[in-house]
């Protein structure tokens, strides 16, 4: 593989970030200089103890929250700095995100809830809309439940709706944080199998936050954070 093609697989990318949170007293340097790369294809795991800063690095990759300090590159694009706008654009053209407490909208039905991303995104017509939806709705084994409301649906099936609305805009990474935390084994793997299988398919890269030890281990890399840094095990 060339060093160019080598180099366009990597979509995120983040050098050096610092994050502090909160005020006075109680301000803590959460993110302490922390630098991080994702492939196309690659699922990495970031796991590490309670506190130690993960979720706010999911943040700062999402581009949901600014950094006090360091890079970020999505899609070969330097992010850091730049407008609300271009992030808010930015993260919906490249980004999915599966975020345990990133609820769906319940009031809504399953295909409401997987067009949702595509609307934002205002490239397709209404019938590539729910045609699409419908498909991705399919792949996660829920064409029988397109236009069942959240309300109506399992917390299994939710997820799975999450992961379909994830992949909706054929996103270059998907975030996921505790994607699978209040699932059962059964619906635990089987949105791990449907993460994993549906992003490998597209080329996608997936990063995502587990304290669970049998979804680390079946990721390709593991990377472990203590106290607000990546270390080696
Ligand atoms: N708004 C805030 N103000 C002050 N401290 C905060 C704030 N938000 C988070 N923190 C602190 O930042 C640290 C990192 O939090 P974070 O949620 O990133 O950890 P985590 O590794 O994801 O933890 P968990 O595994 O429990 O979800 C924690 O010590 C937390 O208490």
């Amino acid at each position: 593989m060339s060093a160019k093609s080598m180099q366009s697989d990597i979509v995120l990318r983040c050098e050096g970030m610092h994050r502090y949170l909160g005020e006075g007293e109680g301000r803590v340097h959460v993110l302490r200089g922390v630098s991080f790369e994702a492939k196309r294809g690659n699922v990495y795991a970031i796991v590490g103890p309670s506190g130690c800063g993960k979720s706010t690095l999911l943040y700062q990759l999402g581009l949901l929250d600014q950094p006090d300090d360091g890079r970020i590159w999505l899609a070969g694009e330097l992010m850091s700095n730049s407008s609300d706008q271009a992030r808010t654009a930015a993260r919906n053209r490249h980004l999915g995100f599966v975020f345990q407490f990133h609820f769906l909208m319940l009031e809504f039905s399953a295909l409401e809830n997987v067009m949702m991303p595509m609307r934002k995104q205002g490239r397709l017509s209404a019938a590539e809309m729910e045609a699409r939806a419908t498909s991705l709705l399919t792949s996660v084994g829920l064409a029988d439940k397109t236009h069942r409301l959240g309300t109506q649906l399992s917390g299994g099936e939710q997820q799975r709706v999450a992961v379909a609305r994830a992949l909706a805009n054929e996103p270059s990474v998907i975030l996921a944080d505790e994607p699978t935390g209040n699932l059962d084994q059964k619906n635990s793997d089987m949105v791990f199998n449907l993460l994993t299988s549906l992003a490998k398919e597209n080329g996608q890269a997936i990063v995502l936050v587990t304290h669970n030890p049998d979804i680390a281990k079946r990721c390709d890399f593991v990377r472990p954070m203590r106290d607000g840094e990546f270390v080696t095990d």
